[in-house]
């Protein structure tokens, strides 16, 4: 038998076997540090690289390795923006993604705003790849940003940001065989869950048109005014309710007729009298957007119609105290540097331009849409702005009325039929002979919280106001008279004056004839 004893082996087959477990050995040692440097270098990468990089990274590896063969599979890209204009699809995709939380995500956006009244937790999109099924189609989403500043010459900041929305987007990634389904049914679905997540979040906002420049910004709207609120006669406020309701019902009307799905409204009487707080309970009651146009803030016609362009549908358009916010003289004249308005720039900005946004071809550039124009001076206006057809319905807000103070009275004080007040009665009736707006009103109820005390404060207003009114009034009726009389005086001087030179005409004519005769 041969010995297993490396004494008792041959000396080179020994020397052999220790030789080969020394190598064996540091081989292992060599390996092991390796990998402890590897992981060391890896655990570094990690905190320095951060998470949406490396999902990135990591999907195009796993894309790269384990994607069966490109041609069958197909992805669309949904850019930010088409063209100047929001891309629909996006910010639909944008909702339903934001909504799909797996346990596998590791990173998650946490939010809340003022209105909502919870926590709520969303993918961060960064990076992220959604994996979705429908239909036991497997389907990949990912987010894109892709940044192109190579290309980018010394753009503006809003350049640059529209360059970055054009470059930014999801991608969608499934099995070519699928493409029609994709379209048919998958994307239809989409945009369903889309709209009832946002129809259950809804959160009004308030869009402010910027400069030209600068891009379009957005806050939530929380204004608490709605039809319960807003102090005006109940039939006024009725005929307002019905007829946005009946221009929501309308719209197979409107496709049929050939009209685009709008309304337009002017709201006007004096400051304080509720139109923005009209506007509010009108944006609360549909549930649509704000959009504030700024018309002194546009320098052209152009303008207006990016912006109008970037609003979406069911919104409201407003353009507040239209009289004063620019100088629009005619139709086709813009606005040189020698007619703008002192502190306005010139502007190249025209009411034809107005007008097309409001009727013409650029007005049908979305559905369910209500402009809403305010004034305090109607007379003011342009009669073609007036022009039958273009603001649908006039809404005349005036000072307040025993109703409106009805209404203001049980919001602010809780007074009411079932709870009434014994000086109400009196209130009324100075406000039926007095012009006072619903905001001085309700300044004045919210003075104190003893409804005894704000009442008797409110008297003692309408009383000083009324007496202040008659003294106007008096003041102005003696300062017409005065006028009448100046007027009659000098109708009778000219009178007067004009029987003279009849007078004297007569006398030469008379005198000339008996020249004659003799
Ligand atoms: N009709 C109203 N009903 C209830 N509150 C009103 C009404 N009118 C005015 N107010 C109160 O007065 C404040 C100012 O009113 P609001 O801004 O709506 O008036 P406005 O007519 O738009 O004024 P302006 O022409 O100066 O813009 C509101 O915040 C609200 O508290």
């Amino acid at each position: 038998m041969f010995p297993l004893n490396p004494k008792h082996m041959p000396k080179s087959v020994a020397s052999l076997i220790s030789d080969y477990a020394s190598s064996l050995i540091s081989a292992y040692a060599s390996i092991t540090a390796l990998g402890m440097l590897f992981h060391a270098v890896v655990k570094e990468l990690k905190d320095l690289i951060p998470q949406w990089v490396r999902s990135y990274i990591y999907l195009k590896v796993q894309n790269y390795f384990f994607k069966p063969p490109p041609n069958d599979h197909l992805t669309l890209v949904i850019k930010q923006t088409s063209g100047i204009v929001l891309n629909e699809v996006y910010e639909k995709v944008d909702v339903y993604l934001g909504a799909k939380i797996s346990p596998s995500d590791t990173r998650l956006e946490l939010s809340k705003t003022y209105r909502q009244k919870t926590i709520s937790l969303a993918i961060e999109k960064r990076g992220q790849v959604v994996k979705d099924t429908f239909d036991d189609i497997e389907l990949q989403w990912c987010y894109i940003a892709k940044s192109n500043k190579s290309s980018k010459t010394n753009n503006s900041p809003a350049a640059d940001d529209e360059e970055v929305k054009h470059h930014c987007g999801f991608e969608l990634t499934f099995n070519k065989k699928h493409k029609s389904k994709e379209m048919d049914s998958y994307m239809p679905y989409v945009f369903a869950q889309a709209n009832s997540i946002r129809q259950r979040e809804k959160v009004l906002k308030l869009y402010c048109s910027a400069n030209y420049s600068s891009s379009r910004s957005s806050i939530d709207l929380v204004h608490p005014a709605t039809f319960d609120t807003v102090a005006m006669e109940p039939e006024l406020k009725k005929m307002i309710i019905d007829d946005l309701d009946r221009f929501l019902e309308r719209r197979e009307l409107y496709k049929k007729v050939g009209k685009a799905w709008k309304r337009g409204y002017l709201l006007y009487g004096p400051p304080g009298t509720g139109k923005s707080s009209l506007i509010a309970a009108i944006a609360n009651y549909l549930k649509f957007d704000i959009y504030d146009l700024e018309l002194s803030s546009m320098f052209s016609n152009s303008d207006l119609r990016r912006v109008l362009l970037s609003t979406t549908n069911r919104s409201i358009v407003v353009i507040e105290d239209i009289d004063c916010s620019v100088k629009i003289n005619n139709r086709e004249t813009a606005m040189s540097s020698k007619t703008a308005t002192p502190g306005y720039p010139a502007s190249k900005f025209t009411l034809s331009g107005l007008l097309n946004f409001i009727d013409g071809l650029w007005s049908c550039c979305g559905d369910e849409r209500i402009i809403i124009f305010t004034t305090n001076h109607k007379d003011k206006l342009d009669p073609a702005l007036l022009r039958p057809g273009r603001m649908d319905v006039h809404i005349h807000l005036s000072y307040c009325t025993p109703n409106g103070f009805r209404t203001l009275a049980s919001n602010y004080l809780g007074i009411h039929e079932s709870n009434p007040h014994h000086i109400c009665g009196e209130i009324e009736s100075l406000i039926e002979s007095t012009e006072v707006t619903p905001a001085a009103v309700a300044e004045a109820l919210m003075k104190s919280d003893d409804a005894d005390v704000v009442l008797e404060g409110l008297v003692k207003f309408l009383k000083e106001k009324k007496a202040a009114d008659d003294e106007l009034k008096k003041a102005k009726k003696a300062d017409e008279e005065r006028t009448k009389a100046a007027k009659e005086q000098g109708t009778n001087k000219a009178e007067r004056q004009e029987r003279d030179e009849d007078v004297s005409t007569n006398c030469e004519k008379n005198w000339q004839k008996r020249e004659a005769t003799f």
